[in-house]
């Protein structure tokens, strides 16, 4: 019966750990990555003008999958980075393939994040200064 509450107890203990371990990696990475600084920057631009611009629930779901997405795709594309360094300080062109692959998917995660932004948000500011 002991055993059987330590082990809950440990359950607990290591979600919360978890999440520790989750914040402190965003931490570093927001800490030490220049692009994902900016996109914090944007993302927090992006959130004050749907609030200026009153938009739509739904508009608000697709403008927040668009921004976690984004910076959870740049959290991982920074892992890759540093998987990848500590893999080889040398030059090898998988190292290469790899940060580039990791960097195409940001990439075109961000295209897409633009264009999602623009479709909202571009007929309300045509709007609201005609
Ligand atoms: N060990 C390596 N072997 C081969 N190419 C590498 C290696 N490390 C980095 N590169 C390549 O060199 C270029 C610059 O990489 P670097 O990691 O310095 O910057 P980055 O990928 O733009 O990352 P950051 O976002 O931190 O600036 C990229 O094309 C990357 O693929």
């Amino acid at each position: 019966m002991n055993s059987g509450l330590r082990g809950n107890n440990k359950r607990t203990h290591s979600v919360l750990k978890s999440f520790t371990f989750a914040f402190a990696g965003i931490k570093s990475a927001v800490k030490k990555e220049k692009n994902l600084q900016i996109h914090l920057v944007i993302s927090a631009a992006v959130i004050l003008l749907g609030i200026m611009l009153a938009i739509s629930r739904l508009e608000w779901i697709m403008v927040l999958f668009a921004i976690g997405g984004m910076l959870s795709l740049e959290l991982m594309n920074t892992a890759v980075e540093r998987v990848v360094d500590l893999a080889t300080e040398d030059y090898h062109p998988l190292a290469k393939q790899a940060k580039d692959i990791a960097a195409g998917a940001v990439f075109i995660y961000a295209a897409l994040s633009v264009i999602i932004g623009a479709i909202l948000f571009l007929p309300k500011i045509i709007a609201y200064m005609s």
